[in-house]
This record gives structure tokens, C-alpha cells and sequence, in this order.
């Protein structure tokens, strides 16, 4: 029950406003793009697109982002939201919901980065809920195994083929240190050289938690699909990276995107649109929330 022109009458000017955020927002802190992917991600595979990751917590509630594996979502990525949320208020209060807002501003910032367009269904609505408690498990970690990676994707709908799609993802960004640092000695999938220079790039991270590595070596900051041509090279950052490239499941797919940009670019639009859609509330459930780090 989503529609492409859900704000047509409503916001005539949502995407011209949602436009001029992105494009500000980016230019300014040329890390937000992956940390709204990222953020976006998160939000969705946790009951469903429903900004419900945007909440802050309270003395009573201990809020979704607040949650162990959350704590590494950079404030850009919040911030994107909020800008946009100011500026669309000004424009048609109580009208657009942060989960829409998300949904966007993520498809808005693929595309400033080089990625494909795709349109994103709105009409999404906010969630009431948002607690600490039940993240654990329910987001994957690069020292999970692959099975238990798969399971995570496939028990929300996703195929093998998807998960892999939608991992390119890693294209751009970093990831901390502590995500990978510990696994290198005694790893063997990595390029050996590679691993000497992370080893070199994370020597101080126990001193130092904010040292951090490029995901993709080639064009971190390029939406592309080099992150594919890297796995099997041994140029992988995280543990689940290396494992894409190396499972039987998920190789030919590595494999596939990594030849062919406009096969990865058509898979990975079509896995975002359904993430988009993952759990979504509509209609009269939930609420379009004023502020989107509080619940109304
Ligand atoms: C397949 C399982 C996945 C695992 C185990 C995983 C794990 C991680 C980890 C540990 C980081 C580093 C976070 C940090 O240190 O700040 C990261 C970064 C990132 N992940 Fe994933 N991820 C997975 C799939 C995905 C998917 C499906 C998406 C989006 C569709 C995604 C988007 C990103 C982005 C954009 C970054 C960079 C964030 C930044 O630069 O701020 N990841 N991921
Ligand atoms: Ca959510
Ligand atoms: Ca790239």
C-alpha cells in the first residue's frame, strides 16, 4: 500500500527538499553517504523500515541505537535525517515520516556516489518501539559464519543472491579496526601484503578505538563494484567479506558482480527497493513522528 507520489499533494516539494539536503549534507562530510547506508540497513532489518534506529533513549527506555553493535553509526548519518526532517516541517508539518525520510535520503546518496537510481514506495509510517534489548542476534557480524549470516537475510526473505548484492554495499565506507584487526596474524585469506599494511594501519588500535580502515581499498569512496573484484584477490577487510568470496554459496555471485558493474548495479537496486519495503508499517498504525529521535 506504498505509492510512488505518496507526498504529491501533500509535500509538492519533498524531493526537490530532500535534494538540496543530501547534496549540502554530502559535500560538507563526504562520509555520510556510507554512514546512511549503513544506518539505513540497521533501521530496516530491525522490525521493518521504520526509523525506529532514529529514537533516543530515554531514563525509561534504552533506545535501538544505544544498542553495542549501534554505537559505531557515525552522527552524520542521524544528522542527514534530521536536517531533512527541519526543512520538510517548515515546508508541510506533520507530514512526512523519518522513515521515508531515511528511505531517500539513503536512494539520494547511493546515487551521489555513483551508485544506481531506483524509486523507493512511500508512505511509510514510524514506529512506537525501539529498544536495545532486541538487537543482539538479529544484525550480522563479520566473525559470524556464513551460514549464520545467511540465516539472518534468509529468515527476513532475502536469497543467498540478494545478501550478496546488497553487501556490495561495502563498496564504500570504513569499518573500525576492532572489526578485523584481531583475525589478521593467524588469517590466511588475506593478500599477505595487504595484511601487513592493516597491521600497520591498526598497530595502535587498542590505545586507539577510532582508527579506522577504508572497506574498499580501490575507490572507498566510489560506489562501484571493485569491492567484488577484491574478494577474491585476498583484499577483503572484514572476515564476512573474505567470506563471500570464499563459500561455494556465495562465490559465483562475487564472481558475477565483480564482472559485470551493470549486473551488480540491477541486483543491488532491486535488493535495496526490498529492503525498503521489509516490515513497513502503513495506514493508520504507528505515527509520523515530529521529531525524528523522539516518539510523539
Ligand atoms: C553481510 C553481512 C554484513 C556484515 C557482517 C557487516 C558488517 C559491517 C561492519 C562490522 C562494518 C564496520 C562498522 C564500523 O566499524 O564503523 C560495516 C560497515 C558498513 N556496512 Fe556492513 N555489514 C554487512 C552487510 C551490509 C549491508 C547489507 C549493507 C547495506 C545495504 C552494509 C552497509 C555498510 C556500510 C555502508 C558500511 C560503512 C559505514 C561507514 O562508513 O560509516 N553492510 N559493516
Ligand atoms: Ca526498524
Ligand atoms: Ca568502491
Amino acid at each position: 500500500s506504498l505509492t510512488y507520489d505518496f507526498y504529491q499533494k501533500s509535500c509538492p516539494r519533498f524531493n526537490q527538499i530532500m535534494q538540496d539536503t543530501i547534496t549540502n549534507k554530502q559535500i560538507t562530510s563526504p562520509t555520510t553517504a556510507a554512514a546512511t547506508l549503513r544506518l539505513f540497513f540497521h533501521d530496516c532489518l530491525l522490525n521493518g523500515c521504520d526509523a525506529s534506529i532514529l529514537v533516543s533513549s530515554t531514563p525509561f527506555n534504552t533506545a535501538e541505537r544505544d544498542a553495542d553493535i549501534n554505537l559505531s553509526l557515525p552522527g552524520d548519518a542521524f544528522d542527514v535525517v534530521v536536517r531533512a526532517k527541519i526543512a520538510l516541517e517548515l515546508s508541510c508539518p506533520n507530514t512526512v515520516s523519518c522513515a521515508d525520510i531515511l528511505a531517500v535520503a539513503t536512494r539520494d546518496l547511493v546515487v551521489m556516489v555513483g551508485g544506481p537510481y531506483y524509486n523507493v514506495p512511500l508512505g511509510r509510517r514510524d514506529s512506537r518501539f525501539s529498544k536495545a534489548s532486541v538487537v543482539e542476534g538479529n544484525l550480522p557480524r563479520p566473525t559470524m559464519s556464513m551460514s549464520q549470516i545467511i540465516k539472518i537475510f534468509e529468515s527476513r526473505g532475502f536469497s543467498i543472491q540478494e545478501m550478496v548484492a546488497l553487501s556490495g554495499a561495502h563498496t564504500i565506507g570504513f569499518s573500525h579496526c576492532s572489526e578485523f584487526a584481531n583475525s589478521l596474524p593467524n588469517n590466511t585469506h588475506y593478500n599477505p601484503r595487504f595484511a601487513q599494511g592493516l597491521q600497520k594501519a591498526c598497530g595502535d588500535y587498542h590505545n586507539n578505538p577510532t582508527l579506522s580502515v577504508f572497506n574498499d581499498i580501490m575507490t572507498p569512496n566510489k560506489f562501484d563494484n571493485l569491492y567484488f573484484q577484491n574478494l577474491p584477490k585476498g583484499l577483503g577487510l572484514l572476515g564476512s567479506d573474505h567470506g563471500l568470496a570464499i563459500d561455494p554459496r556465495t562465490r559465483p555471485f562475487v564472481e558475477m558482480y565483480g564482472s559485470d558493474q551493470d549486473k551488480f548495479f540491477k541486483a543491488f537496486a532491486a535488493a535495496m527497493v526490498k529492503l525498503s519495503l521489509y516490515g513497513v508499517q502503513t495506514g493508520r498504525i504507528g505515527e509520523i513522528r515530529h521529531r525524528c529521535d523522539a516518539f510523539n
